[in-house]
C-alpha cells in the first residue's frame, strides 16, 4: 500500500510555562501557531495556577522532566523554529540549552520571562546568569520588555538612548537581533515604539498605542508570532512585520473576561484577515 502523500506543514515548538487561564504561557504560543498556520508542539518548564487577576502558584518541573520532552520531539519532529519562555531556574535553562545545541535548533527566539503583569516571579533571580551565559548565544533572537532589559544590561533605561545603549550590551551576549519591546514605557504616549538591533543598524517599530487593560500575555504571543513566521522561512525583518500586526491586532481586540487583565484575542488578526471586522 502507499503512504498518503503528506502536505509540507512547517512546525514551531515552544518551551515554557503553563498559563491555566490561557492568556499567556504554552497556551498563548500554541494558539498563535494555529492562527499563523503552524504546527505547534510544546515543552513544558512549569505549571502555573493563573487567571487574569495574578499567579496564584508556581509548580516548576523537574529538569529531567523538560529533557525527556525535547529529546522525544528532536529525535522525531525536527521544528522548524524554538521559542523559550518561562524557564524559572538555572537548572531549567541548563537542560534546554544542552537540547537546543545538540539539536541544532538554530531558529530560536528567547522571551525572556522574568515576571508576571502582577509582579510574580516567574524566574529566579539567580537564573539570569544561566540564562545570558548559557542561552543568549544561541538565539537568532531575544525580545525583552523593558525592565527585562534592563536586568540584562544592569543598567537602568529612562530615554531612547538607554535603550539603544542596552539593546548594544545585550547584542554583545551572542544574539543575532536584539528587539527590545516598548509596551512598558510612555504609558501616556500615543505610540508604542520597539527597537530593533542587529548588531549594525537600529530600526524602530511604531504603533498606535492601544489604551486597555486586556493585555495579558503580549509578549508571550508577540515571540510566538515571531517564531511562527520564522518557522516559514521569513527573515527576522519580515517575521517583525507580521508579528507587529498580529500583537496589535490581539490587543486592539483583547478580551474582557475575568475580573482583571483579559487576554489578547489570538483569533482577531486572521478575522481581519478574512474580513470579519
Ligand atoms: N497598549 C499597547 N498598544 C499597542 N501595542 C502594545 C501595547 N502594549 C504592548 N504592545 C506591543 O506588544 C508587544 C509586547 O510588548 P510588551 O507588552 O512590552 O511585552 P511584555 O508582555 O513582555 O511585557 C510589543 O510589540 C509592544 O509594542
Ligand atoms: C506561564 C507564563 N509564562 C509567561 C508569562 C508572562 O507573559 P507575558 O506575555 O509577559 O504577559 P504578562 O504576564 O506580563 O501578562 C506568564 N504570565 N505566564
Amino acid at each position: 500500500m502507499t503512504e498518503p502523500t503528506r502536505n509540507k506543514i512547517f512546525k514551531a515548538l515552544t518551551i515554557a510555562g503553563s498559563d491555566s487561564g490561557g492568556g499567556a504561557g504554552i497556551q498563548a504560543d500554541l494558539k498563535t501557531f494555529q492562527e499563523l498556520g503552524v504546527y505547534g508542539m510544546s515543552a513544558l518548564t512549569a505549571v502555573t495556577a493563573q487567571n487574569t487577576l495574578g499567579v496564584q502558584g508556581v509548580y516548576p518541573l523537574e529538569a529531567d522532566a523538560v529533557t525527556a520532552q525535547l529529546d522525544s520531539i528532536g529525535t522525531d519532529l525536527t521544528p522548524d523554529a524554538v521559542k523559550t519562555g518561562m524557564l524559572f531556574s538555572s537548572g531549567l535553562i541548563l537542560a534546554v540549552a544542552e537540547k537546543v545545541s545538540q539539536y541544532g535548533w538554530d531558529h530560536l527566539v528567547v522571551d525572556p520571562v522574568m515576571v508576571a503583569k502582577g509582579g510574580s516571579p516567574l524566574l529566579q533571580q539567580e537564573a539570569v546568569q544561566a540564562l545570558i551565559r548559557y542561552l543568549l548565544p544561541l538565539a537568532l533572537a531575544v525580545t525583552p520588555n523593558i525592565p527585562e532589559a534592563e536586568i540584562l544590561s544592569g543598567m537602568k533605561i529612562s530615554g531612547m538612548a538607554d535603550r539603544e545603549t542596552a539593546a548594544r550590551l545585550i547584542h554583545a551576549m551572542g544574539p543575532r537581533y536584539v528587539v527590545l519591546k516598548g509596551g512598558h514605557v510612555d504609558e501616556d504616549s500615543p505610540m508604542v515604539t520597539d527597537l530593533v538591533f542587529d548588531g549594525e543598524k537600529f530600526t524602530y517599530w511604531e504603533s498606535p498605542r492601544v489604551a486597555t487593560q486586556h493585555t495579558h500575555g503580549t509578549g508571550c504571543t508577540y515571540s510566538a508570532a515571531l517564531t511562527a513566521e520564522l518557522a516559514q522561512h521569513k527573515t527576522v525583518p519580515e517575521a517583525i512585520q507580521t508579528a507587529k500586526a498580529f500583537i496589535h491586532a490581539a490587543i486592539e481586540d483583547g478580551l474582557n473576561i475575568g475580573s482583571g487583565h483579559g487576554p489578547t484575542n489570538h483569533f482577531a488578526y486572521q478575522n481581519r484577515m478574512r474580513g470579519r471586522r
